[in-house]
């Protein structure tokens, strides 16, 4: 009898040099990189040289990443008014869907190992663009394209609000590109590698990554777990809240729980350290910290026994709000990032590792039947 992992859980899909997590003690690492050190001590763009070419770059080597990225924001004006020309009420990442699936058609191109990282690169930027006007679509204000600078992040604020940042709101968004970066291969980065395996282009690899990640369980949960704290309102409301929801409700608690880690995932306790630092100088941010914190220690004293603990979604939610940004572009936040993990596996698999994924089903139905005439069907 062939053997199923439902869920897929403990199936190796391919090697990789890029991301290693170490579920039991709470470990992750880009190319051997501590997480921590590596939002402490670098930039998104050094990372996208770390996960496309194998190490951090020089000066140099970081100079033409950045010339790339500048060079890469433009996207077709039909591509523009695709997005807004969908009702502002749309969904965020569906939006993002389209865009990129247009993107395909404009820019899908055959695999080539001399040109695929300067295409990812590209994608990367073009996501700026598409997630920047996403929100301004939606917000009811006019397209704008993120602005060549010396920081990623920075760019794609300014476009976004239309307004200066400040250092330490760039250095937060900053900080949670690299940490929604990459996570090895979870159901996104795998839909990615799917269809990459069939060798369709990188834009619509990001088409299936995107459709996979928006779901609640994945990507959506960063939405969900803040709901949850505009829902309780007041940290005065939470015992009840948790009271009535998750212990007698039964409802899974947002943000919490994990496939790989049983312990807590390292991407929360810096996505908290940000969500606390933003928030002292915003009150409304400070509340639903002040909140999450509740939340979080009632979860741990329910769910730790079980190997349930703060996941990365738990606490990035506070640090988007604080930054200015709306519930619904969580997810679309998530996907900016990731789009850097999605290209970066897709390359390693197509160019080292390729073959057709196509796994088996177990057939459990009926074995032979005849067909009856539809009149002598009862
Ligand atoms: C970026 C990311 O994608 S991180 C994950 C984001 N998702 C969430 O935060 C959603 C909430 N979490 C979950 O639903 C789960 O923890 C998942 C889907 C992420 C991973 O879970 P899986 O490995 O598939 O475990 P599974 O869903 O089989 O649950 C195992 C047990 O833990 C329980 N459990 C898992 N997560 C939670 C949770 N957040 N709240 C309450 N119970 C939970 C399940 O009810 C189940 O209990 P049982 O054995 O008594 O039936
Ligand atoms: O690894 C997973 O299954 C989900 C996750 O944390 C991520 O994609 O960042």
């Amino acid at each position: 009898m062939s053997q199923i992992s439902r869920g897929l859980e403990n199936v190796y899909i391919k090697t990789t040099s890029l991301t290693y997590i170490d579920g039991e003690n709470g470990i992750l690492r880009y190319g051997g990189y501590d997480i921590d050190d590596l939002v402490d001590h670098t930039t998104f763009e050094e990372v996208v040289y770390l996960m496309l070419y194998g190490d951090l770059p020089n000066k140099i080597q970081l100079q033409r990443i950045r010339v790339l990225l500048n060079e890469g924001y433009e996207i077709p004006q039909q591509v523009i008014d695709m997005i807004y020309g969908l009702p502002r009420d749309s969904d965020a990442v569906g939006m993002m869907e389209t865009a990129f699936s247009a993107l395909s058609s404009i820019y899908g191109s055959p695999w080539n190992k001399v040109t695929n990282r300067e295409t990812a690169i590209k994608v990367i930027a073009r996501a700026s663009t598409v997630v920047t006007n996403v929100l301004r679509a939606k917000e009811g204000k006019k397209p704008r394209i993120p602005e060549p600078s010396d920081s990623f992040a920075r760019s794609f604020l300014e476009a976004s609000f239309n307004r200066t940042p400040s250092t330490e709101e760039v250095k937060a968004m900053d900080a949670s590109l690299i940490l929604y970066a990459d996570h090895e291969v979870p159901a996104s980065t795998t839909a990615a590698l799917v269809t990459s395996s069939t060798l369709s282009d990188m834009y619509s690899c990001v088409v299936a990554a995107l459709a996979a990640l928006k779901g609640p369980l994945h990507g959506g949960a960063a939405e969900e777990a803040f709901k949850q704290f505009l829902e309780i309102g007041s940290p005065e409301n939470t015992d009840q809240w948790f009271q009535k929801k998750i212990v007698e409700g039964k409802a899974r608690l947002m943000g919490f729980g994990h496939r790989v880690y049983k312990t807590y995932d390292p991407r929360a306790k810096l996505f908290k350290r940000f969500a606390k630092q933003l928030s002292e100088r915003n009150q409304e941010a400070k509340k639903y910290f002040e909140i999450a914190q509740k939340v979080e220690e009632l979860g741990i004293q329910m769910f730790s026994q079980k190997h349930i603990f703060p996941n990365t979604d738990f606490y990035s939610g506070v640090v988007f709000y604080a930054l200015g940004f709306p519930v619904y572009m969580f997810t679309s936040l998530f996907a900016l990032s990731r789009t850097l993990g999605w290209t970066a596996h897709v390359i390693e698999y197509v160019e080292e590792q390729h073959r057709l994924i196509r796994p088996r089903a177990l057939y459990v139905g009926p074995i032979r039947r005849e067909v009856i005439p539809i009149e002598l069907r009862g």
